[in-house]
């Protein structure tokens, strides 16, 4: 392998890659209108406080793309309706996505509050005694909630002094959970889900439901038929220049591994060095599909150059395609990863099967941790006694109660390999702290193998990797229930560690060419988290999403604005943050709360919203 150094070092993209401006949030200085005393004592206060939230965001939250989150504050505390209705109108000219408003003291609860219909809202009151910002807190609350608008409130725990009025850790954390969900409902609308091809095998998420899309992302949803690709290749309309480098890099960090075919029909070299150059084009052919290259414009490609604005894809692959040309595995795996032959890059969301749902959770576990993603089936739920039949092995520590066998060719991001680190432990890190060697270790942990030709007629390579243990990892996955919506399941656990033989007697009882994660979820010892069999047996569908680290809370928070509700979760209450007036739905049996809240306010974008 070459010591070169091809890869450029890790910056932040300057721009988002889908059209219009990165969200921004706004911040809303409230105050106490009586003028001759009242509001002049706090008028220099609440600005600031306004002040210290913004750099306090600025400084603790990015965009996926690497910049950090701009906020615009208004130009003057709000004292009344007409300064709202001004502060309303800048951060429309802003951009801003979504608001916090914030204050040390008593103010109008309804003349002061934001009445955007869909920016995700949080108000942050002082716990002060002398000035009590805990009532303007539950006086606009109960406005927010009469009007159907929830709210996030944000209040600390201990009671602060007047010339006192920093950001407390408690508080802290409520801000940056409420930024990281708001952030991405907001940069999410407006972008395009982009189906490459159609329904795959019949895989009940690859049936787009637009109205899923657009009532609760804000999202449009777009078609190109597969033979789009073809054209792309045959008439030559990708940049010449992209194609041989991206061959060169294939050659000296993609290397290929086992053929699992029976020798006699096996690919010879010449048609695999094919199906190389095939793939390769079908990569940033779906790349320039999703968000557009200007290359194509220099080459008389003037519509192609501008792309579909897709922040997220599928590609069904199986069978049509995949039955007479190279299979999407090596285009799905590279494109969902941080890094190709152009540098360390944020990943491209694009799922395998085009199963739009775990797209979707794809979509926004890349939002909210900045990580690439592992797209996989549910394949098999292996007990300790059944891993003990077998391989004679007895599964210990995370493992001891069994786990689940989570794999699928295609959109594996290979950061998945878990080989990048912090302080010694896997991880999968946003694509500004990725190192090159790190990039490096995720290839070399990554074998091609040519596709099983019995599946995929018309060949491809598949990644083939283990994904290291210990990574502390969250599954989810939206299922479409008819009369019922969407609705979301999440399962934080562990990526684990098995010998290296009893892996390999497990992996080649099934498809051993595909990216295996062992995953054992955290149980509770109660409900459907009580043995890892239920976590299987009531799980949707055929596939799921890990996210790196335990985020099942910044799922639900997120979900909460979207309005789906959580159908099974494992996350400990205290991290369970949601509008308040959720609370007006019950505050025993939280899940079924969620429900009825959510089923109240409908989509967030939706007709009934
Ligand atoms: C090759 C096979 O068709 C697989 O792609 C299939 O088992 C699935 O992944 C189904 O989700
Ligand atoms: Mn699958």
């Amino acid at each position: 392998m070459s010591n070169r150094k091809i890869y450029r070092r890790a910056v932040p993209q300057e721009e988002p890659r889908t059209i219009g401006m990165a969200p921004k949030v706004g911040i809303r200085p409230v105050i106490d209108g009586r003028r001759q005393g009242v509001r002049e004592s706090l008028e220099a206060q609440t600005m600031d406080m306004a002040r210290r939230a913004a750099s306090f965001i600025s400084s603790n939250v990015r965009h996926t793309h690497g910049a950090p989150v701009e906020c615009v504050v208004a130009d003057s505390c709000i004292g009344g309706v007409a300064e709202a209705a001004e502060a309303a109108e800048m951060f429309e000219r802003e951009g801003v996505g979504l608001s916090l408003t914030v204050t040390p003291c008593w103010c109008y609860g309804a003349e002061t509050m934001d009445m955007h219909p869909w920016y995700p809202k949080a108000i942050w009151g002082l716990n002060f005694s002398d000035r009590p910002g805990a009532v303007y807190l539950a006086a606009t609350k109960a406005a927010h909630d009469q009007k159907g608008l929830p709210v996030f409130t944000i209040y600390g725990a201990g009671v602060q002094d007047i010339e006192d009025y920093k950001i407390t850790d408690d508080v802290g954390e409520m801000i940056l959970r409420f930024v990281n969900a708001g952030l991405a409902v907001a940069t999410i609308r407006n972008k395009s889900y982009l189906s490459i091809g159609s329904v795959s095998m019949g895989i009940a998420g690859s049936m787009i439901q637009e109205d899923f899309f657009e009532d609760y992302f804000g999202m449009r949803c777009e078609a190109v038929d597969m033979s789009e690709i073809t054209r792309r290749m045959e008439e030559k309309i990708y940049d010449e220049k992209e194609f041989h480098n991206a061959l060169q890099w294939v050659e000296t960090y993609c290397t290929e591994g086992e053929d699992v075919n029976p020798e006699s029909k096996q690919l010879g070299r010449e048609e695999k060095d094919q199906n190389w150059e095939t793939v390769v084009k079908m990569t940033f052919i779906m790349r320039d599909l999703m968000t557009g290259n200007p290359r194509l414009d220099d080459i008389g490609y003037g519509e192609e150059a501008l792309g579909r604005n897709a922040i997220a894809a599928g590609f069904q692959g199986q069978r049509q395609w995949t039955d007479y040309f190279p299979n999407g595995d090596f285009s799905e795996a590279v494109l969902n990863s941080s890094f190709d032959w152009n540098g360390i890059r944020e990943p491209y969301i694009i799922a395998t099967e085009n199963d739009t749902l775990n797209a979707a959770c794809m979509l926004l576990g890349h939002q909210i941790t900045n990580s690439a993603q592992i797209f996989g089936d549910i394949r098999t739920y292996w007990s300790a006694e059944s891993v003990k039949r077998v391989t004679g092995y007895e599964l210990t520590g995370k493992a001891a109660d069994g786990i689940i066998h989570f794999l699928n060719s295609g959109s594996a991001a290979l950061d998945g390999t878990g080989r990048q680190t912090r302080n010694n432990q896997p991880v999968m890190k946003p694509f500004w702290e990725i190192e090159e060697e790190e990039a490096k270790a995720c290839l070399e942990a990554t074998r091609w193998c040519p596709a099983n030709l019995e599946y995929f007629r018309g060949g491809g390579f598949s990644s083939q990797f283990l994904t290291r243990g210990n990574m502390p990892v969250t599954m989810t996955r939206i299922n479409m229930i008819k009369g019922l919506g969407p609705v979301l399941q999440i399962a934080e656990g562990f990526t684990v560690n098995i010998p290296g033989e009893v892996h390999q007697i497990l992996n080649r009882r099934t498809d051993p060419t595909w990216p295996t994660t062992w995953f054992a979820p955290r149980l509770t010892g109660r409900d459907v988290f009580r043995d890892v069999y239920s976590v299987m047996d009531n799980w949707g569908s055929n596939h799921g999403v890990l996210s790196y680290g335990h985020i099942g809370d910044k799922f639900v928070t997120l979900a909460s604005m979207l309005r789906i509700p959580v159908a099974m979760h494992n996350i400990p209450r205290e991290r369970i943050f949601r509008p308040s007036a959720w609370g007006a739905f019950g505050t025993k049996d939280l899940e079924a709360a969620d429900f009825r809240a959510c089923q109240n306010y409908g989509p967030l974008y939706g007709k009934n919203g």
